[in-house]
């Protein structure tokens, strides 16, 4: 089986190439990148003004499988990701049951196996249940597959009980994805504490919620010796947290959310479930320090934190809503329209942040087009100017405040060891 993909940019980390190439996929594997490919393919995709890019790795997404069915499945989450441009996602632990043992671990992959159009890659949880109490099988949960830790939902507060993880993780030699979330300080906050949670008279969350932990976090991981990734870092000084671990040559690594860094607080149009995310959208000084912190490479990533949520609970005051938006089928546009085109991100900055970087800090070989690599390849129109219409979404998720925003950029084709698994002519079928 040959595909052959005609004049596209091609945009790779890895090797470098940032202009006009052929490249051939055969047998799943990247067999050539060259200027001119000549001979049979048995199919052939016309890439003119088209980026080339090696599939994006997102490192967090919440496909709500076991338990939570009506809001995700693996095999929905997986679609909405194929659509989005993502190859490879990490899966969050906090479904009902968590993912927190070797059998749970195991189910996320067989259930991938069966159902999934991308690669789904499990992350274990800390703690039993994610109670916070006693420590998972880490190692065991790693030999079944996981490819890293995380108590993403909440914080682990009790610092004996993280650092142990952590010293765990450092010796079986995989990152820590830290949700950073002070439980003893957010009180019943639902959104950013400034003047508009109080105009709005909604109860805030303060920065420091987030800073505390994120600081705390960093300290632990020197001394226990890990590798440390920072979720959905949304303030201005938790980037100034991750340049200085970065200053002192710590293994720190740190993730933005395309909503963190397109929408403040100020834009909250209405008391509505859209709205809520944790972290919460945070002031346009926040916003700016994420924009600029992606600019200099502090911030590595770029991770959608997919969390759809059912119609009903969504559809509510920020109060009652439950926390979380969905992000798989929006982030490429929203990275084009508030990065590239802003003049943030150059084209290979963005791949860097989507793609190369993830799979170096979960130590995967992927974020790659380099010949001999797995054929895992996304092409996007970046001039493609349109409106978001969640009526289009794939995921069962409905749930953000860009519906209706009008912006850059449009995933045609992604390809899954050389199998096309979205194609934008051929949405129906998939
Ligand atoms: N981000 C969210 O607002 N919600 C996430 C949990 C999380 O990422 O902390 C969820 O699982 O719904
Ligand atoms: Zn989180
Ligand atoms: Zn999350």
């Amino acid at each position: 089986m040959k595909l052959l993909i005609k004049h596209g940019h091609v945009l790779d980390p890895s090797t470098g190439i940032d202009g006009i190439y052929d490249l051939l996929i055969e047998n799943g594997m990247i067999k050539a990148v060259e200027k001119h490919i000549e001979g049979e393919a048995d199919e052939v995709v016309d890439a003119s003004d088209r980026y080339v890019m090696p599939g994006f790795i997102d490192l967090h997404v919440h496909l709500r499988e076991p338990g939570f069915e009506y809001k995700e499945t693996i095999k929905t989450g997986s679609m909405a990701a194929a659509r989005g441009g993502f190859t490879s996602i990490c899966a969050m632990p906090n479904t009902n049951p968590a993912a927190d043992s070797v059998e749970s671990i195991e189910f996320i992959l067989k259930k991938a196996k069966k159902d999934a159009l991308v690669n789904i890659l499990p992350v274990g949880a800390i703690t039993k249940g994610q109670s916070g109490l006693e420590l998972t099988d880490i190692s065991g949960m790693v030999k079944a597959g996981a490819i890293a830790i995380s108590e993403d939902g909440k914080s682990v507060m009790d610092t004996s009980i993280y650092l142990e993880s952590m010293k765990i993780a450092g010796k079986v030699g995989i990152p820590i994805l830290a949700h950073c979330e002070d439980k003893s300080l957010v009180g019943i906050g639902v959104m950013n504490e400034g003047a508009k949670s109080r105009e709005l008279g909604l109860p805030g969350i303060s920065n420091a919620v987030e800073d505390v932990i994120a600081a705390r976090d960093i300290i632990l991981a020197k001394e226990a010796g890990a590798k440390l990734h920072l979720c959905h870092c949304s303030t201005k000084d938790s980037v100034t947290f991750v340049k200085m671990a970065k200053e002192d040559h710590l293994p720190v690594t740190a993730e933005v959310c395309p909503h963190h860094f397109t929408m403040s607080d100020d834009e909250i149009a209405s008391d509505h479930g859209n709205y809520k995310m944790n972290p919460p959208l945070r002031s346009k000084e926040d916003v700016q320090a994420l924009k600029e912190g992606l600019r200099d490479n502090i911030l590595d990533v770029i991770a959608t934190d997919h969390a759809p949520h059912g119609a009903e609970e969504n559809n509510q005051s920020m109060a009652a809503a439950p926390f979380g938006i969905v992000g798989l089928e929006t982030a490429f546009s929203l990275t084009m329209t508030e990065l590239v085109k802003e003049g943030y991100l150059s084209p290979m900055q963005m791949v860097e942040k989507l793609s190369y970087n993830p799979a170096k800090v979960i130590g995967i070989d992927k974020g790659s087009l380099a010949v001999g690599k797995i054929a895992d390849v996304v092409i996007g129109d970046p001039n493609a100017r349109y409106k978001i219409d969640v009526n289009e979404f794939v995921s069962k998720g409905r749930n953000t405040p860009f519906d209706g925003k009008e912006v850059y950029g449009r995933i045609e084709t992604t390809i899954v060891a050389g199998k096309v698994v979205y194609n934008i002519t051929r949405s129906e079928e998939i």
